[in-house]
């Protein structure tokens, strides 16, 4: 069944079309990464399928029919700026924002001590706000955004400048959230963590998708690229003449340079290294390592928007 579902969603900022004819399907129980390079639409789609912004043209709807104004109870956010009360201790804030959606009584107590527990946080519950670490009050936040138990939680960068621990509690938790049957949209600038936890994905650059499906799908369309990583040192170095000449091997894709690397992307079947070194030979590069892998999500990322994920 159907989460959500987005057809043509489209906003514009004045000139600038930061949504453009989007569409796309959630089902009950995936956890979709949604994926792109700073400005590529991600956070305006976020907000209007979460009710902040009103799209200009297009249609969201929850559960197969029903509009966001008779949904959004089931609805979990958890921003990307902390939404937490600073001077309330971890359990104050949980019971007030699950207050909000009704809960009360034994059921209130009983889910506020589920979700505390789930991020971690149980033990420290007494402990203002303010005297958290940063990982943990990204963690209360998403206690805050689960407690009533939503069908959809919508996690914009949850883990952006986190400690490991933190890091690790709030994937952890998001997988079990996932095994009770619940479904997340979740966006990262990070591709591992996309990789670790979700299994749909959607690419997403300019306001247009530009490759959506199941994350192993994805992954097995690139089963067939390698890359050949070879690091090297070198007094002068012509980037461009260097790919001209490598790129003239059959079976060479794409070469790039990155920190005294060069990755060259290729077939799985291109087996002719000895060209590849004696170019390289040929313009006075001395080769440290060489590694070849099969294409990561984030490499694959990479060369179909030509740009890092990261800043
Ligand atoms: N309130 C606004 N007014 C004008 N332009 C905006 C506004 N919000 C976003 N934009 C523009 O719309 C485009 C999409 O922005 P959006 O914030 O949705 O991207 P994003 O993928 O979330 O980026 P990031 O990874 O940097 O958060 C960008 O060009 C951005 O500059």
């Amino acid at each position: 069944m159907n989460i959500v579902r987005v057809k043509n969603l489209t906003k514009k900022y004045k000139d600038i079309t930061a949504v453009d004819n989007v569409s796309f399907e959630v089902k009950k129980g995936d956890i979709l990464g949604l994926v792109g390079p700073n400005g590529a639409g991600k956070s305006t789609t976020i907000q209007m399928i979460s009710g902040l912004l009103i799209p200009d043209k297009g249609v969201i709807l929850f559960e197969e029919n029903k509009s966001f104004k008779n949904w959004h109870f089931n609805l979990g956010l958890v921003p990307q700026d902390l939404a937490i009360y600073p001077d309330l201790s971890a359990e104050e804030n949980v019971r007030f924002f699950a207050s909000l959606y009704g809960l009360n009584g034994e059921n209130l107590k009983k889910q506020v001590n589920e979700s505390l527990t789930s991020v971690g946080l149980h033990e420290q519950k007494d402990k203002k706000a303010k005297y958290f670490s940063g990982g943990m009050k990204r963690r209360l936040n998403i206690a805050c955004a689960i407690t009533h138990k939503p069908k959809l939680i919508i996690m914009d960068e949850p883990t952006v400048g986190i400690d490991p621990q933190s890091r690790n509690f709030i994937l952890e938790s998001i997988k079990k959230l996932q095994n009770q049957g619940t479904t997340i949209i979740y966006t990262s600038h990070y591709m591992e963590e996309v990789e670790e936890i979700c299994n749909k994905l959607l690419i997403i650059d300019h306001g247009q998708i530009i490759l959506s499906g199941a994350t192993d799908e994805i992954k097995a369309l690139y089963k067939n690229n390698r890359i050949l990583t070879v690091s090297f040192q070198a007094e002068t170095l012509d980037f461009a003449k260097v790919r001209e000449s490598i790129l003239n091997i059959t079976g060479v894709t794409e070469v790039n340079m990155k920190n005294q690397r060069f990755n060259i992307h290729c077939r799985k079947d291109m087996n002719d290294y000895d060209t590849v070194f004696n170019i390289l030979k040929q313009f006075h590069i001395s080769i440290i390592s060489i590694e070849h892998t099969v294409p990561t999500l984030e490499e694959i990322f990479l060369s179909l928007t030509g740009k890092e994920l990261r800043d």
